[in-house]
C-alpha cells in the first residue's frame, strides 16, 4: 500500500533545499533511479512515464511527432507524456530535451540560424545571446523546456565531422560565445552563488554545455576518438568555456563520447566528479550522451552492467539511454543493492536533477500551453537570423587587387547567372541537424529563403536572372552575363558521417565552379561546415565568400553581396593551404595558412 504522501515539496513557499529533502526522503530507490533515466519519445508512453516515474524524455535527431508537425502538435505530445508523469505516485514532472543547436532545428518552420562555425566569425556575443533568447522561445513554442546546447567544443581539426558545431579553434572566441547561455536560460542575478543552475522563467529553457571535455581535440578529428593533451593544453584550450558556462549558470553539462589520454570521458571520475563538480563547483546535473554508456565498450553494450557502474560512479547523473529503461533500472538497482554504487552517489545525482527541476519552476508549471506557438519561425527571429548571416560571411578574395573589387555587385545590369547546387536548396544551406538528424539535400526542406530567392529579392527588377545548377561552358559563354554567382559546397552531414580526410569541394560543385569561373566574372559562395581545399582554383575565382552553413535566411547572403551591408566577418578558423598541414591552428609554431585566423576583407554597406 502507498504510504500517505507528504506534499510539502509541492509548495513553492518552502526553500528549495527543504523541498528537495522532503521529496527525496519519500522516494523509493526505484523512483530515484527512474529520475536518472532519459529515454527517447519513441520508447515512451504516458503509462510508462506514470508507472516508472521516468525523469526525462528527449527527441533524438529527427525524432518528431509526425512530419511537419505543428507547434501545437508538439505541445500536445509533450503534455501527454507529462500528464503520465504527473499521475505517478509522487507526481514528479519529467523534463523534455531536444537538440536546438541552430534554432529549434528538428521542427518544421522553425527559424534555422547559422551553425556555430559561422557565429564564431561574427565575434558578437550580444548577437549570439539574442539568438539564444530566440531559440528558447522557439523551443517553448513546442512545449520543450530543455535544449542540448550550446556545443562549446574547440574544434582543432576541420576533418572532424562536427567541426561546424564549434564556434572556433580559438577558445577565447568559444568562451565569448557562452553568452548564448544567458539568452537561453536568462542572466544569473548579480552576486548569486556561482555554479548553481539558473533558469529565469517560462520563456527560457534549461541549457546544456557539451561535450565535456575535449570533444574537438580528437586525433585527426576522428569523431568520438581519443584526445591526447597535457594538463596545460586541456586547461588552456578545452576547459575554459566550461568554467565560463558554469559562471553563467549553465544547468546541465553533457559528457563527450571521446576519450582523454585513453580514458573514456563517460568513465572519467577524475574530470567529471573531482574537477567539474569538485574544483569547478558545478551544481547542476551531468548527462551522458546518446548511448554514451553503451559506447564505453567495443562493441557497444558489450558489458553494459560494468559500463553503467563506471559511468554513474564517475559522476554521470542522468543517462541518455535512450531505450530500454527496464534493463537500466534492473542493473543499477542491483549495483546499489550490492553496494557497488553507493546510495550517496544516487542521492547526489537525484538531488542535482531535482535542483534543476525546482529551479526552473517545473513543479509549478509542468504543463506547456500554446502561448508561444507564434514565436516559431517568427519574422522577428528570421530577421535576427538574417543579421547573423550577414555578419557570418567572410570575404576571402575580391578581384585581382584592391583597385578592381568585384564586390559589392551592381544590382542593376542586363543579365546575371546564378549557378551551383547550393544556390536554391534550403536543405543544403542549413546543413546537418536540420529536420532530420543528418539534415537533407532537399530544396524545400522547411520554410525559408534560398540564396537564389535572396538574389532575386535584391536585384533591380530590370536585371534578368538566369539560374542553372550546373551549366555547360558553351551556355555560359554564349549568354553574355555581366557576372555569375556560384553557390557550391558540402552535402549535409552530422557527426561521424561528416568525418573527412580530404576536404575537397564535392562534385558537381567543383566542375560548376571551374566551368562558370573560367568563362565569366564569378563570385563563389562556399557553403560548408569548415574550410575546404580551394587554393588550386583561386586564380580562376574572381571573388570568394565563405558562407559556412547559413540556415533558412539566405537573404542575408544577398544583403552583403549587393552592398546593403558590408562584409565584416573575420575567420574564426585557420584556412589551410593543403590537407597535409592539418592539424594547424592559430598560435602553432609552424603556421603557413592560405588565409590566417582573423583574416577577412571588408566592404562598405550602404545600410551598415
Ligand atoms: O540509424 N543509425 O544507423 C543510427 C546510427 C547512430 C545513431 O546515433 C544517434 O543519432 C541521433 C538520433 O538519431 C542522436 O541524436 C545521437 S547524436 C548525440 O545525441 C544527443 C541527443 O540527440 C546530442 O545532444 C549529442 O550532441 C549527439 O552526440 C546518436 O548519434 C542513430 C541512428
Amino acid at each position: 500500500s502507498n504510504p500517505i504522501i507528504d506534499t510539502l515539496y509541492k509548495d513553492p513557499k518552502h526553500p528549495m533545499n527543504v523541498r528537495i529533502g522532503n521529496l527525496m526522503n519519500q522516494m523509493t530507490i526505484e523512483e530515484k533511479i527512474a529520475q536518472m533515466t532519459q529515454i527517447d519519445r519513441e520508447a515512451a508512453t504516458p503509462d510508462i512515464m506514470r508507472d516508472f516515474s521516468i525523469g526525462s524524455l528527449l527527441s533524438g535527431g529527427g525524432s518528431v511527432p509526425r512530419d511537419q508537425a505543428t507547434a501545437k502538435e508538439w505541445v500536445d505530445m509533450v503534455n501527454s507524456f507529462q500528464n503520465g508523469s504527473l499521475s505517478s505516485r509522487l507526481g514528479i514532472p519529467m523534463i523534455y530535451g531536444i537538440d536546438a543547436v541552430h534554432g529549434n532545428n528538428n521542427v518544421y518552420k522553425a527559424t534555422i540560424f547559422p551553425h556555430n562555425v559561422g557565429l564564431g566569425v561574427t565575434r558578437d556575443p550580444d548577437l549570439v545571446k539574442r539568438i539564444g533568447a530566440a531559440t528558447a522561445l522557439e523551443a517553448r513554442a513546442t512545449g520543450i523546456p530543455y535544449v542540448f546546447a550550446p556545443c562549446i567544443a574547440v574544434c582543432r581539426d576541420p576533418r572532424w565531422g562536427r567541426c561546424y558545431e564549434s564556434y572556433s579553434e580559438d577558445q577565447k572566441i568559444v568562451e565569448q560565445m557562452t553568452q548564448i547561455i544567458g539568452g537561453l536560460q536568462g542572466d544569473v542575478p548579480p552576486n548569486s552563488r556561482k555554479g548553481v543552475p539558473y533558469i529565469s522563467g517560462r520563456n527560457k529553457v534549461v541549457a546544456c554545455a557539451k561535450h565535456f571535455v575535449g570533444d574537438g581535440g580528437t586525433k585527426d578529428g576522428i569523431n568520438e576518438n581519443n584526445t591526447v593533451v597535457n594538463w596545460h593544453e586541456l586547461l588552456s584550450i578545452h576547459m575554459p568555456a566550461y568554467y565560463h558556462s558554469i559562471i553563467k549558470g549553465v544547468s546541465t553539462i553533457m559528457v563527450s563520447y571521446s576519450s582523454l589520454n585513453g580514458v573514456k570521458m563517460h568513465g572519467n571520475k577524475d574530470l567529471v566528479t573531482n574537477f567539474l563538480k569538485g574544483t569547478l563547483r558545478f551544481r547542476g546535473f551531468v548527462i551522458s550522451d546518446w548511448k554514451g554508456v553503451d559506447k564505453m565498450t567495443v562493441p557497444e553494450h558489450a558489458n553494459y552492467s560494468h559500463s553503467l557502474l563506471e559511468a554513474i560512479n564517475a559522476g554521470v547523473d542522468m543517462v541518455m539511454l535512450p531505450y530500454n529503461h527496464t534493463e537500466f533500472r534492473t542493473i543499477v538497482l542491483s549495483h546499489v543493492k550490492n553496494n557497488l554504487i553507493p546510495i550517496s552517489r544516487i542521492d547526489d545525482a537525484v538531488e542535482r536533477i531535482l535542483r534543476v527541476k525546482f529551479t526552473m519552476g517545473l513543479f509549478e508549471n509542468p504543463i506547456a500551453d500554446y502561448s508561444f506557438v507564434d514565436k516559431l519561425g517568427s519574422q522577428a527571429h528570421r530577421d535576427l537570423a538574417r543579421e547573423a548571416v550577414q555578419k557570418s560571411l567572410v570575404l576571402l578574395k575580391n578581384g585581382e587587387n584592391a583597385d578592381t573589387p568585384l564586390l559589392p555587385l551592381p544590382k542593376k545590369t542586363s543579365r546575371i547567372l546564378v549557378a551551383g547546387s547550393h544556390a536554391n536548396n534550403l536543405g543544403l544551406q542549413c546543413g546537418g541537424w536540420t529536420i532530420a538528424w543528418q539534415g537533407l539535400d532537399s530544396k524545400n526542406l522547411t520554410v525559408g529563403t534560398t540564396i537564389l530567392n535572396g538574389i532575386a529579392n535584391a536585384v533591380d527588377p530590370t536585371t534578368e536572372i538566369v539560374f542553372s545548377e550546373n551549366p555547360e561552358i558553351e551556355f555560359v559563354k554564349a549568354n553574355n552575363f555581366s557576372y555569375a554567382i556560384v553557390a557550391v559546397g558540402e552535402p549535409p552531414y552530422t557527426e561521424t558521417a561528416g568525418d573527412n580526410k580530404n576536404l575537397t569541394i564535392p562534385e558537381p560543385g567543383l566542375s560548376t565552379m571551374k566551368n562558370v569561373c573560367g568563362s565569366v566574372k564569378c563570385v563563389v559562395v562556399l557553403i560548408s561546415g569548415r574550410p575546404l581545399v580551394i587554393e588550386p582554383y583561386l586564380n580562376t575565382i574572381d571573388a570568394l565568400v565563405a558562407a559556412w552553413l547559413p540556415g533558412t535566411e539566405g537573404q542575408g547572403v544577398a544583403d552583403v553581396l549587393f552592398g546593403d551591408y558590408g562584409f565584416t566577418g573575420k575567420l574564426a578558423r585557420t584556412w589551410f593551404r593543403t590537407i597535409e598541414q592539418l592539424p594547424m591552428n592559430v598560435g602553432d609554431k609552424h603556421y603557413d595558412p592560405l588565409f590566417p585566423f582573423g583574416f577577412g576583407l571588408t566592404t562598405k554597406g550602404i545600410r551598415a
